[in-house]
Order: structure tokens, then sequence, then C-alpha cells
């Protein structure tokens, strides 16, 4: 990243107020009057309708809007273990995220503990005050059995982003490169590197939605995943490929796609000259691309090219999801974050991709006309469309597979 840009985050982190995100109160609180019904005696009254009615938590405290936003900070983005405090930034980057795109009210809980049970037990023990928790950067394999746990012991929507968040907006903009591209997901060969939790998430929804698992490479630091190679855990075997290739350099002949979920400036200009006709590269570690976008294009200029970040064309980034999903999930109170819902959310964001952009988006992108097309992919953060759809969306599938607990709501889709 350039001096003056890192620089810049910082003085943007420590001032005037150190940190992104504070508390703001509902209620006045001015008066002797206001303060005996906000705290003693007033508050008595709903703490006695929550204790004989647990769901009264919902009616009279802030439960119902209110997103934990968790990590032990083992994986944080991708630049890997550094610790729960570390990853402290990022998680308050998540909650303003949640407040600004869809009104979700969020707080980060940094864990420190690499503990799976201790972590399981800490996380459970506080469910109670949210009405979802976003579990997040949390290191491979221990994300899978921490996620499976809190969802079977927590009554709200669990929901572990990297994988999901980051699978969901991945098979949007796949889906719609490959049209763009003339390719179909069912033929396209593709490349995975990286295996931990985004990666494992990305390709199992990729082949849910199609494509083929004997086409598909998914790469981890000793080369491609093969049954009885060393180093495969479960969740890695369940892509092993047994078709040949065994380097990152081998798998990339003639692939029609490469996803890059692993770190920064790992694929090079001789694999990516490789690929076939038309290829797809979503370089998508963050802050920094497996391959930097102006090197990928000056190589191949039939490329559709995506990153995780902000400051390229085709942002594939899991923020185009997680607020949405679950400003969704809440207002239906979804005791859960099915596969039809996050299914919804895939087809939600291809399709808004297609409709004309509104000018103000246009306007904040700063990128000059943006249109369905090679560097126009999936829709932009900033636009506000996405709350309306992709929200309306998911709130759908929940009530119609039937783990809404409230109806669809009359005042959608959001504006
Ligand atoms: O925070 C981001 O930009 C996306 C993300 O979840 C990650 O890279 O872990
Ligand atoms: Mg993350």
């Amino acid at each position: 990243m350039a001096k003056d840009i890192k620089q810049a985050a910082l003085d943007y982190h420590a001032k005037p107020t150190a940190g992104k995100i504070a508390i703001s109160l509902t209620k006045p609180a001015e008066t002797q009057y206001d303060l005996s019904l906000a705290y003693s005696p007033g508050v008595a009254e709903p703490v006695r309708e929550i204790a004989k009615n647990p769901q009264d938590a919902y009616k009279y405290t802030s439960k119902g809007n209110l997103v934990a936003v968790i990590s032990n900070g083992t994986a944080i983005l991708g630049l890997g273990d550094l610790g729960a405090a570390a990853s402290k930034p990022v998680m308050e980057g998540k909650a303003l995220l949640f407040k600004r795109f869809a009104n979700v009210d969020s707080v980060d809980i940094e864990v420190n503990t690499k503990d799976q049970q201790q972590f399981i037990d800490t996380v459970r023990l506080i469910s109670g005050t949210f009405g979802g928790i976003n579990l997040e950067d949390i290191a491979a394999p221990d994300c899978f059995e921490i996620e499976k746990a809190l969802i079977e012991q927590c009554d709200i929507p669990v929901f572990h982003d990297d994988q999901h968040g980051t699978a969901i907006v991945t098979a949007a903009g796949m889906i719609n490169a490959l049209e763009i591209q003339n390719k179909k997901l069912e033929e396209a060969r593709i490349v995975c590197l990286g295996a931990g939790s985004a990666a494992i998430a990305c390709m199992r929804l990729l082949i849910s939605l199609g494509a083929k698992h004997e086409n598909l490479f998914m790469i981890d630091r000793r080369g491609v995943i093969y049954d009885g190679r060393e180093g495969v855990n479960s969740y890695k075997a369940e892509f092993a490929n047994n078709t040949g290739p065994k380097t990152l350099a081998e798998a990339m002949q003639d692939a029609d796609v490469f996803v890059g979920l692993s770190g920064a400036n790992l694929l090079s200009e001789t694999a990516l000259a490789s690929m076939a006709d038309r290829p797809i590269v979503f370089a998508c570690s963050n802050p920094d691309p497996e391959i930097e976008p102006e090197l990928a294009h000056s190589v191949r200029s039939d490329l559709i090219m995506a990153t995780g970040r902000s400051d390229y064309p085709n942002q594939v980034n899991n923020v185009l999801g997680f607020p949405f999903i679950f400003r969704g999930a809440l207002d239906v109170r979804a005791k859960v974050i099915n596969e039809e819902m996050k299914i919804a959310a895939v087809y939600a964001l291809c399709e808004l991709a297609k409709e004309p952009v509104p000018a103000e988006v246009v306007e904040a992108c700063g990128e000059g006309e943006l249109s369905f097309g090679p560097t126009y992919i999936i829709p932009k953060p900033v636009d506000r469309r996405l709350l309306g759809v992709v929200s309306a969306a998911v709130a759908k599938a929940a009530v119609d597979t039937g783990v809404a607990q409230l109806p669809y709501p009359e005042h959608y889709p959001l504006k």
C-alpha cells in the first residue's frame, strides 16, 4: 500500500476519536422522570416481563437489531494469526459496515483464546444478548467446528462471514463473470488458491450451483489437494482431485477461473498467461491480492478481474453480503441463516448487477460509467438498492423455508 494511504488509515482510526464506533441513545434521558423510566424504578417492569416471557427481550431491549461481530484473531483478513486484540480494527470495521449499509447495530467482541471449546462456551454464554452472531476471521479448520456447535447451541442466527459471506458474493460475481465471458460453470476448469475457511465455503457453494468436482483444483501450501497427500484434513479432502495436476502451475494450464483466497502476490504472470481464453481471476486476498490488477491486465487483455478491495473495479468482498443478509434475517426473526437464504442472496446480487446503475452510485464510485460488463460484474457496496433487494430476498427465503418467526415485513422492500 502507498505510504500516504497507510498514514491516512492510521489517522482515520486515531482522530478525532479513537476507533470507528460509539453507542448512541434511543430514548430521552434528560429529566428526573426520564431516568425513573430508563432506570430505577421503571426498568424493573421490562425485567419482569422478560423473566416471564424471554421473547419480550425483542420488545423491550435492543436485542432484535443487535449483532455481535466475534473473532479470536486467528485469521485476520489475509494477514494471518495476529491475535485477538489486533483484530479489533477489522471487527469495528464490520460493525461500521453493518450500521452504514443496513442500520444494524453491532458491537465487536474479541475473545482471547485459541481453545475451541472455550471460544464456543464464551459465545454461547453471551449469545442471548444479541439478535445474531457474525463470526469473523477465525482460522480453519476450527471455524467449521465452532460455527457448527454454535448453530446447534444458539437460538439466533450464527453466520461465519468469511465462509458464507465471501462464498455468496464470490458465487454471484462468478455467475455473472462466466456469463460475460460466455462460459458455463458446469464446464469451467476452476483453480482455487487457498484452502482456508473462505476457500472451502466458496468451492462448496460453486459445486452446489453446478461446478464439477473433477474440474476443480484446490491448492494449499503443499500444492494441489489429492487423496493420500500429506496434510489433508477432512475439510480439504472433500476437494481431493486425482486427475493429474499437482502444482499451481500445472493446475493453471487452460484454467477458466482462478479464485485466490490465500495471500499477497502468489499468482505469477506465467501461470496467468497459461490460462484458457477469456479467463476470470478473482484475487480476493485482503488487503493485497494474489496478483496486482495492473499486472494481470498487462498479461491478459481478455481477462475479467476482481479483487476484495474498494479501490479497483469489481470488488468481490463479503461487505456486499453480511449487512443485508443479517438485515433480512433479523427483520423476520429467522432462527438460522439457511442454504436457501444464502442462495437467494446470490441471485439477488447477480440480478441487481444487470440493472441500470443510479447516478449517485456512479458518482460515489468515481470510475466513470458503470454498466453490466467486464469491469462491472457485481453491484457496488454504496448502492442503496442492495438493502432493498438482498434483504428482501433473504427475508422471503426465510419465510418460505419456515425458519422465520415473524411474517414478511409490510415495510419491505427497504429503501
Ligand atoms: O474484511 C474484508 O475485507 C473481507 C474479509 O472478511 C476478510 O478478508 O477476512
Ligand atoms: Mg473476514
